[in-house]
């Protein structure tokens, strides 16, 4: 029970990050009357442009954190990216602040070591073999041990930013370089994982309500340079892949508790299913479900922090994700071509509103349903290829 937002009664519920994936968030709290507070480090960010206030602050500051949480007194505190001080979370826990879906969860995700040992050594999960090293000559040390190929990636970083893959011995250098310049938070620590062959890779979303667990059709997709480019839901899965995949997913879900939705990345190998990483929280991949399922993992998130039950998703129709990415810098443009993608069949697009493009930076994606994944595919990634950020200026 509620009253309306800015009233005494309302429900508060404050997103610590504020980009594409917030902004959906903030959208379907709305729809249910709850009040909304954005923040993140840059103005004017996604989900700031639809939440009822918003604020900007070096989310990393834990003191700057605990400030305007203590000010703000939110019911839910809910966690967008990873690169937030963790510890002040766990603090206002102890304080009886609510942290979704828990603090312990939005520490252990916020760097890459925490969750893989967790998942690895104490769950003992399927993953990747892996080390971590602190300078080029620990790495070094690392891929000799686990050979080439490797993945290298910062321990805290996201959309593959600071990820490369290292191909002969020689490469590690450069490989520690990209991952310097792509860490985001201050530390130098890096993960080295064994190159996983996979055949496909899915997200399997995880929600966790009052009512249990329920997992919502996988969703397939592909990844370039380590951010995603196209998904689609339903993937193909044996019942022995879906046994499997449930089972980590359930694992390490009830491992990390609270109510929300958990996007759990899995590759699906000749030997089996393998955990990749963990989101406490709806995952990029799953925008599609925006355009297939009868809750998007937006809702189906707010709808489980509230504490309400999600008994069963269902899929309405086959769909797909394709994105648009800018590939230069400038706060001076416009996205064309919405016109032409929006007339292709069972297609929509959501423009995020970031103000600056950069290199690589997600400004918008494609959702098209289809009579089955391969139509809703072509079309979807049809429709991406007319979106374009068109420069005004160049800078
Ligand atoms: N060990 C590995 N072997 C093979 N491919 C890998 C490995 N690790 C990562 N990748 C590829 O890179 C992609 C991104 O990796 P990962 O999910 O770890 O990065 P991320 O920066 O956390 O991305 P995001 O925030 O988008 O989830 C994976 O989806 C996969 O395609
Ligand atoms: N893979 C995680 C992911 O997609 N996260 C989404 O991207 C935003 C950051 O985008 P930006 O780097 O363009 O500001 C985050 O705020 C979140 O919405
Ligand atoms: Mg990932």
């Amino acid at each position: 029970m509620w009253g309306a937002p800015f009233s005494a009664q309302a429900k508060k519920m404050l997103l610590l990050g504020s980009g594409e994936l917030g902004k959906e968030v903030v959208i379907e709290a709305a729809r249910l009357g709850v009040e909304t507070i954005a923040v993140d480090r840059y103005e004017n960010a996604p989900a700031m442009q639809v939440a009822h206030r918003s604020y900007c602050i070096d989310m990393l500051n834990g003191d700057a954190l605990k400030q305007l949480i203590r000010k703000e007194q939110p019911h839910y505190i809910v966690p967008e990216i990873e690169a937030i001080a963790t510890e002040a979370l766990l603090e206002l826990e102890e304080e009886g602040f609510c942290v979704v879906p828990t603090a312990r969860a939005a520490r252990l995700t916020m760097d890459r070591e925490g969750i893989r040992r967790l998942a690895a050594e104490q769950l003992n999960l399927p993953t990747a073999a892996y080390l971590f090293a602190d300078s080029l000559e620990q790495l070094q040390e690392a891929v000799r041990e686990l050979g080439t190929p490797c993945v290298i990636k910062p321990l805290m970083s996201s959309s593959g930013k600071g990820q490369s893959v290292c191909r002969v011995p020689d490469d590690a250098a450069n490989c520690w370089d990209i991952a310097l310049s792509g860490a985001r938070g201050k530390s130098v620590r890096v993960i080295v994982e064994s190159f996983v062959k996979f055949e496909s890779e899915i997200t399997l979303l995880t929600v966790r309500s009052a009512s249990g667990t329920v997992f919502c059709p996988p969703i397939g997709h592909i990844q370039k340079d380590g951010d995603y480019v196209e998904s689609w839901q339903p993937h193909v899965m044996t019942s022995e892949q879906w046994k499997q995949a449930c089972h980590i997913a359930k694992t390490v879900t009830d491992e990390l508790g609270g109510y929300g939705l958990f996007g759990v990345e899995l590759f699906l190998t000749a030997d089996g299913v393998v955990f990749s990483e963990i989101s406490p929280r709806p995952h990029d991949t799953g925008m599609v479900t925006m355009v297939t399922q009868d809750n998007s993992e937006f809702a189906l998130h707010v709808r489980a922090i509230l504490g309400f039950p999600v008994t069963e998703v269902h899929l309405l129709t086959p769909g797909a994700s394709a994105t648009l990415k800018a590939d230069v810098e400038t706060s001076d443009f416009t996205i064309g071509g919405i016109e032409d993608a929006l007339a292709l069949p069972r297609t929509q697009v959501r423009v995020f509103g970031k103000p600056e493009t950069k290199q690589g930076r997600r400004m918008a994606v494609a959702l098209s349903a289809g009579t089955d994944v391969e139509e809703a595919r072509k079309t979807a990634v049809q429709a991406a290829n007319m979106l374009k950020v068109e420069v005004n200026h160049v800078q």
